[in-house]
């Protein structure tokens, strides 16, 4: 029986897990997935000081403009001012970052002072008591906690952890993720393959776009199609967590993944979705391994990579938010649908005048490998939506490469 493919998604998504904690330098964690709050070391900005070059003053000296007051010094980021202070009339000259002296509650930038002789600055603007101070601990106070799980470490996160003085993190455990291909017809790519062979490109895109989430995952190579030669690629497989398998999954011959699941000890979890493309894509367990058998043809593959095996990856590394984003585009020319599987076709999302509009890729062949890279989303049709889908239509399309939109 087919299966939904939405039903069929939540269904891996129950099934993936994360796979508990480890402590990783905060420096070697780029990608890793935040496991717990961490607490701040230190206050941010550590004391009281200036966002402008100017001078630090007593508001109550400058309430009334002009005002003139005495320089006493200057002081710049980095200068210790235990020592320092200014009594009514005076002000240091400050540059920014620089902390603010005692009895100082305001800076007046340069741009409002008009230097005069005799160490002396007069104050030409109106300023608000408290203006150009940026307040101790306004960023974090000490011992707050920065709830930030769930969140993959990017430049932002590890920029704000490494500015409190965190030097270690507790992340997710990355799963790991066996690749294989199948087929008869596969060759490894090298120089001189013979013509008539194809050359194993599945693997490779399922690697990269693992290896593009953090994740190392490993190629382990070709099985012909027969039983005994994936069983022997299996019988070395240890602690994987995933195992990524494509080709032979229909219903041919020589369909090897099929034909040797039951002896290789795979439990179904279903074996067939009503989608296009990917339709014979099948999950299973086996031991303590989840088990993605991806369609062989590339489009069915790289679709199944990214509507099943992505998000459960993303849920298995501790993502808080580990679906797919959609977007709503208008349909900017046809499709014509003959069956009643839910498709999933390629489109190039266009962004104009404040819209999406989803233009459709002529040919919607589940080997053309040109479709993915021409395209940039997956446009959503209904399995009930037969025959012609007309131009305006507005369909859900889930965006694979959001950076070639805008
Ligand atoms: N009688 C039926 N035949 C087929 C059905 C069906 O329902 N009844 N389904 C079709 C659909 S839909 C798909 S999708 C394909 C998928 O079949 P398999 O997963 O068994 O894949 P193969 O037949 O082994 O290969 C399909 C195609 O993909 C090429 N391929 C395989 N591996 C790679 C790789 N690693 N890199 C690049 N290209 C690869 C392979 O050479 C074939 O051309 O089945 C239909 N048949
Ligand atoms: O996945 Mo098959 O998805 O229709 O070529």
């Amino acid at each position: 029986m087919k299966i939904d493919p939405f039903v069929a998604l939540e269904t891996v998504l129950r099934e993936s897990e994360t796979k508990g904690s480890e402590i990783v330098s905060v420096f070697d964690s780029l990608n890793r997935v935040i496991a717990k709050k961490v607490q701040s070391g230190r206050n941010l900005p550590p004391r009281d000081n200036s966002a402008m070059d100017g001078f630090a003053v007593r508001y109550e000296d400058i309430e009334t403009i002009p005002a003139a007051v005495k320089i006493k010094g200057l002081i710049k980021a980095g200068d210790n001012i235990d020592s320092l202070k200014i009594e009514k009339g005076e002000c240091y000259r400050i540059m920014t970052g620089a902390f603010v002296p005692e009895g100082a509650d305001t800076v007046v930038e340069l741009e409002a002072t008009e230097e005069e002789e005799n160490s002396k600055v007069k104050i030409v603007k109106e300023k608000k008591r408290g203006a150009n101070i940026r307040k101790r601990g306004e960023d974090i106070g000490k011992g707050d906690l920065i709830d930030m799980s769930g969140y993959p470490v990017n430049a932002y996160r590890q920029s704000r952890l490494i500015s409190v003085g965190t030097t270690v993190l507790p992340v997710y455990r990355k799963p790991k993720v066996a690749i294989i291909a199948t087929g008869d017809e596969l060759e490894y790519p090298s120089a001189g393959v013979n013509e008539d062979k194809i050359i194993d490109s599945n693997s490779f895109f399922i690697k990269s776009t693992l290896d593009n989430m953090g994740i190392d995952a490993q190629y382990i190579g070709i099985s012909k199609d027969n039983v005994e030669d994936l069983i022997d690629i299996f019988s070395g497989l240890e602690n994987y967590d995933v195992i990524v398998t494509s080709a032979g999954i229909s219903f041919g011959d020589y369909d090897v993944m099929t034909n040797a699941a039951e002896k290789l000890g795979i439990n179904w979890l279903f074996t067939t979705v009503n989608q296009k493309p990917g339709k014979p894509f099948s999950f299973g367990k086996r031991d303590g391994s989840l088990i993605f058998s991806l369609p062989g043809n590339p489009v069915s593959s790289a679709f199944c990579t990214y509507f099943y095996l992505q998000p459960a990856l993303r849920k298995m590394m501790g993502y808080k938010m580990y679906h797919n984003k959609q977007i709503t585009a208008e349909l900017n020319g046809k499709f014509h649908k003959r069956n009643e599987r839910v498709h999933f076709n390629r489109v190039n999302i266009v962004y104009d005048d404040n819209r999406f509009f989803a233009v459709p890729y002529d040919s919607q062949g589940s080997h053309l490998i040109s479709s993915l890279v021409v395209s940039n989303g997956f446009a959503v049709i209904d399995a009930d939506k037969t025959g012609e889908i007309p131009s305006g239509k507005q369909l859900k399309v889930y965006v694979y490469d959001f950076e070639s939109i805008f």
